[in-house]
Protein backbone atom coordinates (compact mmCIF):
# COMPACT_ATOMS: atom_id res chain seq x y z
CA UNK A 1 0.00 0.00 0.00
CA UNK A 2 1.51 3.25 -0.95
CA UNK A 3 0.79 6.09 1.71
CA UNK A 4 1.27 9.32 1.05
CA UNK A 5 0.22 12.26 3.20
CA UNK A 6 0.56 15.93 2.36
CA UNK A 7 2.80 18.42 3.85
CA UNK A 8 2.21 21.93 2.95
CA UNK A 9 1.42 24.77 5.12
CA UNK A 10 -1.58 25.55 3.55
CA UNK A 11 -3.27 22.12 4.18
CA UNK A 12 -1.52 22.13 8.07
CA UNK A 13 -3.93 25.48 8.84
CA UNK A 14 -6.98 24.47 7.24
CA UNK A 15 -6.96 21.23 9.20
CA UNK A 16 -5.99 23.40 12.69
CA UNK A 17 -9.36 25.20 11.69
CA UNK A 18 -11.22 21.93 10.93
CA UNK A 19 -10.04 20.44 14.74
CA UNK A 20 -11.22 23.78 16.29
CA UNK A 21 -14.57 22.64 18.49
CA UNK A 22 -15.65 26.57 17.52
CA UNK A 23 -15.45 26.59 13.86
CA UNK A 24 -19.17 26.09 12.65
CA UNK A 25 -20.63 24.05 10.16
CA UNK A 26 -20.63 26.24 6.96
CA UNK A 27 -17.29 26.72 7.85
CA UNK A 28 -15.69 23.10 8.52
CA UNK A 29 -17.69 22.04 5.24
CA UNK A 30 -15.89 24.69 3.10
CA UNK A 31 -12.42 23.91 4.18
CA UNK A 32 -13.25 20.12 3.67
CA UNK A 33 -13.99 21.32 0.41
CA UNK A 34 -10.53 23.02 -0.15
CA UNK A 35 -8.54 20.18 1.51
CA UNK A 36 -10.35 17.67 -1.00
CA UNK A 37 -9.08 20.25 -4.06
CA UNK A 38 -5.84 19.57 -2.58
CA UNK A 39 -5.56 16.37 -2.34
CA UNK A 40 -7.17 14.87 -5.27
CA UNK A 41 -4.63 17.01 -7.27
CA UNK A 42 -2.45 14.23 -5.62
CA UNK A 43 -4.57 11.38 -5.71
CA UNK A 44 -4.89 11.97 -9.31
CA UNK A 45 -1.40 11.52 -10.20
CA UNK A 46 -1.63 8.33 -11.67
CA UNK A 47 -4.91 8.93 -13.43
CA UNK A 48 -5.36 7.09 -16.20
CA UNK A 49 -5.00 9.01 -19.62
CA UNK A 50 -4.30 8.46 -22.97
CA UNK A 51 -3.29 10.35 -25.99
CA UNK A 52 -5.50 12.04 -28.48
CA UNK A 53 -5.24 14.54 -31.13
CA UNK A 54 -6.76 17.76 -30.70
CA UNK A 55 -7.16 20.73 -33.25
CA UNK A 56 -6.30 24.15 -31.62
CA UNK A 57 -7.27 27.28 -33.71
CA UNK A 58 -3.45 27.40 -34.77
CA UNK A 59 -2.73 23.47 -35.33
CA UNK A 60 -3.18 20.10 -35.00
CA UNK A 61 -1.43 18.40 -32.10
CA UNK A 62 -1.87 15.63 -29.44
CA UNK A 63 -3.09 16.11 -25.68
CA UNK A 64 -4.28 14.31 -23.19
CA UNK A 65 -7.39 12.88 -22.09
CA UNK A 66 -8.91 10.73 -19.39
CA UNK A 67 -9.60 7.22 -21.14
CA UNK A 68 -12.02 5.21 -20.66
CA UNK A 69 -13.81 3.46 -18.80
CA UNK A 70 -14.42 6.65 -16.79
CA UNK A 71 -13.70 6.77 -12.95
CA UNK A 72 -15.84 5.91 -10.16
CA UNK A 73 -15.64 8.42 -7.35
CA UNK A 74 -17.47 6.26 -3.78
CA UNK A 75 -18.03 9.03 -1.18
CA UNK A 76 -19.05 6.85 2.09
CA UNK A 77 -22.02 8.33 3.27
CA UNK A 78 -22.53 10.56 5.59
CA UNK A 79 -19.10 12.11 6.00
CA UNK A 80 -17.75 11.20 2.51
CA UNK A 81 -20.39 13.34 0.87
CA UNK A 82 -18.75 16.43 2.64
CA UNK A 83 -15.68 15.19 -0.07
CA UNK A 84 -17.59 14.66 -3.45
CA UNK A 85 -17.76 17.96 -5.27
CA UNK A 86 -14.39 19.08 -4.02
CA UNK A 87 -13.60 15.65 -5.94
CA UNK A 88 -15.87 16.09 -8.85
CA UNK A 89 -14.86 19.49 -9.78
CA UNK A 90 -11.58 17.68 -10.51
CA UNK A 91 -12.97 14.88 -12.50
CA UNK A 92 -15.85 16.47 -14.07
CA UNK A 93 -16.04 13.39 -16.23
CA UNK A 94 -16.44 10.52 -13.05
CA UNK A 95 -18.78 8.67 -12.67
CA UNK A 96 -20.30 8.39 -9.41
CA UNK A 97 -21.40 5.84 -6.86
CA UNK A 98 -22.52 5.59 -3.45
CA UNK A 99 -21.91 3.69 0.00
CA UNK A 100 -24.03 4.03 3.01
CA UNK A 101 -22.05 2.76 6.24
CA UNK A 102 -22.04 3.25 10.11
CA UNK A 103 -19.67 2.33 12.65
CA UNK A 104 -21.70 1.30 15.45
CA UNK A 105 -20.06 3.63 17.83
CA UNK A 106 -20.16 0.75 20.92
CA UNK A 107 -19.28 -1.99 18.83
CA UNK A 108 -17.57 -0.59 16.28
CA UNK A 109 -18.67 -3.61 14.12
CA UNK A 110 -19.78 -1.86 10.51
CA UNK A 111 -23.33 -1.27 9.04
CA UNK A 112 -23.56 -1.20 5.13
CA UNK A 113 -27.16 0.32 5.07
CA UNK A 114 -27.20 1.52 1.56
CA UNK A 115 -25.27 1.38 -1.66
CA UNK A 116 -25.70 2.35 -5.43
CA UNK A 117 -22.65 1.10 -7.14
CA UNK A 118 -22.36 -0.45 -11.04
CA UNK A 119 -22.85 -4.19 -10.75
CA UNK A 120 -19.20 -4.75 -12.47
CA UNK A 121 -15.94 -2.36 -11.54
CA UNK A 122 -13.73 -4.61 -13.52
CA UNK A 123 -10.67 -2.41 -15.05
CA UNK A 124 -12.46 0.87 -13.24
CA UNK A 125 -10.22 3.45 -11.27
CA UNK A 126 -12.06 3.90 -8.40
CA UNK A 127 -11.34 6.60 -5.73
CA UNK A 128 -12.83 6.37 -2.17
CA UNK A 129 -13.74 8.99 -0.07
CA UNK A 130 -13.94 9.21 3.30
CA UNK A 131 -12.63 11.83 6.02
CA UNK A 132 -11.71 9.68 9.05
CA UNK A 133 -9.24 6.60 9.03
CA UNK A 134 -10.24 5.77 12.71
CA UNK A 135 -10.03 1.72 13.26
CA UNK A 136 -9.87 1.25 9.55
CA UNK A 137 -13.26 -1.38 10.12
CA UNK A 138 -15.02 0.81 8.04
CA UNK A 139 -12.76 2.09 5.03
CA UNK A 140 -11.53 -2.39 4.90
CA UNK A 141 -15.32 -2.97 4.54
CA UNK A 142 -15.35 -0.95 1.52
CA UNK A 143 -12.54 -2.38 -0.24
CA UNK A 144 -13.59 -5.62 0.53
CA UNK A 145 -17.38 -4.43 -1.05
CA UNK A 146 -15.62 -2.98 -4.06
CA UNK A 147 -13.28 -5.83 -5.12
CA UNK A 148 -16.37 -8.25 -4.58
CA UNK A 149 -17.68 -5.98 -7.73
CA UNK A 150 -14.09 -6.35 -9.27
CA UNK A 151 -12.72 -3.31 -8.39
CA UNK A 152 -8.70 -3.87 -8.51
CA UNK A 153 -7.33 -0.60 -8.27
CA UNK A 154 -8.79 1.55 -5.34
CA UNK A 155 -7.13 4.87 -4.01
CA UNK A 156 -8.38 5.79 -1.11
CA UNK A 157 -8.76 9.74 0.13
CA UNK A 158 -8.94 10.16 3.75
CA UNK A 159 -8.70 13.95 5.38
CA UNK A 160 -7.22 12.43 9.11
CA UNK A 161 -5.50 8.92 9.56
CA UNK A 162 -4.60 7.48 12.89
CA UNK A 163 -1.81 4.79 12.95
CA UNK A 164 -3.70 2.15 14.09
CA UNK A 165 -6.35 2.29 11.67
CA UNK A 166 -3.30 2.27 8.86
CA UNK A 167 -1.96 -0.96 10.21
CA UNK A 168 -5.11 -2.45 10.23
CA UNK A 169 -5.61 -1.92 6.85
CA UNK A 170 -2.17 -3.25 5.72
CA UNK A 171 -3.09 -6.67 7.87
CA UNK A 172 -6.74 -6.96 6.62
CA UNK A 173 -7.01 -6.05 2.91
CA UNK A 174 -5.63 -8.28 0.33
CA UNK A 175 -4.02 -7.40 -2.44
CA UNK A 176 -2.15 -4.29 -1.09
CA UNK A 177 -0.18 -3.77 -3.48
CA UNK A 178 -3.39 -2.09 -5.35
CA UNK A 179 -4.44 0.15 -2.96
CA UNK A 180 -3.34 3.71 -1.95
CA UNK A 181 -4.00 5.83 0.87
CA UNK A 182 -4.17 9.73 0.20
CA UNK A 183 -3.98 11.78 4.31
CA UNK A 184 -4.25 15.25 4.42
CA UNK A 185 -2.77 14.27 7.78
CA UNK A 186 -1.97 11.21 9.98
CA UNK A 187 -2.72 11.63 13.82
CA UNK A 188 -1.30 10.83 16.80
CA UNK A 189 -3.59 7.72 17.95
CA UNK A 190 -7.30 6.51 18.50
CA UNK A 191 -8.45 7.37 22.51
CA UNK A 192 -10.84 4.81 24.36
CA UNK A 193 -13.66 5.44 22.43
CA UNK A 194 -11.86 5.00 18.93
CA UNK A 195 -11.64 8.37 18.08
CA UNK A 196 -9.05 10.50 16.59
CA UNK A 197 -6.55 12.11 18.64
CA UNK A 198 -5.99 15.14 18.16
CA UNK A 199 -7.98 14.46 15.57
CA UNK A 200 -11.69 16.74 14.52
CA UNK A 201 -14.53 14.93 16.61
CA UNK A 202 -17.20 13.12 14.91
CA UNK A 203 -17.32 14.02 11.03
CA UNK A 204 -19.99 13.75 10.14
CA UNK A 205 -21.99 15.43 12.75
CA UNK A 206 -19.78 18.50 12.34
CA UNK A 207 -20.45 18.46 8.50
CA UNK A 208 -24.11 17.91 9.09
CA UNK A 209 -25.26 17.66 12.50
CA UNK A 210 -25.66 15.18 15.30
CA UNK A 211 -26.87 12.03 13.80
CA UNK A 212 -30.23 10.20 15.55
O1 LIG B 1 -12.19 3.75 10.80
P1 LIG B 1 -13.45 3.53 11.54
O2 LIG B 1 -13.22 3.16 12.98
O3 LIG B 1 -14.37 2.57 10.86
O4 LIG B 1 -14.19 4.94 11.65
C1 LIG B 1 -14.30 5.81 10.60
C2 LIG B 1 -15.73 5.98 10.16
O5 LIG B 1 -16.48 6.67 11.17
C3 LIG B 1 -17.11 7.80 10.55
O6 LIG B 1 -18.35 7.47 10.03
P2 LIG B 1 -19.63 7.17 10.95
O7 LIG B 1 -19.77 5.71 11.20
O8 LIG B 1 -19.59 8.05 12.16
O9 LIG B 1 -20.83 7.56 10.02
P3 LIG B 1 -21.30 9.04 9.54
O10 LIG B 1 -20.39 9.41 8.42
O11 LIG B 1 -22.70 8.83 9.13
O12 LIG B 1 -21.17 9.97 10.72
C4 LIG B 1 -16.16 8.17 9.45
O13 LIG B 1 -16.73 9.00 8.49
C5 LIG B 1 -15.74 6.83 8.91
O14 LIG B 1 -16.66 6.31 7.98
O1 LIG C 1 -12.46 10.46 15.28
C1 LIG C 1 -13.34 9.89 14.59
C2 LIG C 1 -13.43 8.50 14.49
C3 LIG C 1 -14.39 7.96 13.71
N1 LIG C 1 -15.27 8.76 13.07
C4 LIG C 1 -15.21 10.11 13.17
O2 LIG C 1 -16.01 10.82 12.57
N2 LIG C 1 -14.25 10.64 13.93
MG1 LIG D 1 -20.24 9.79 12.33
Amino acid sequence: MRIKVLDHPLVDHKITVLRDKNTPSPIFRQLVDELVTLLAYEATREIRVEEREVETPITKTVGTYISSPRPLVVPILRAGLGMLEGMTRLIPTAEVGFLGMARNEETLDIVTYAERLPEDLTGRQVYLLDPMLATGGTLIEAIKFLRKRGAEHITCVCILGAPEGIEALKAGVEGLENVDLFLAAQDERLNEKSYIVPGLGDAGDRLYGVAE
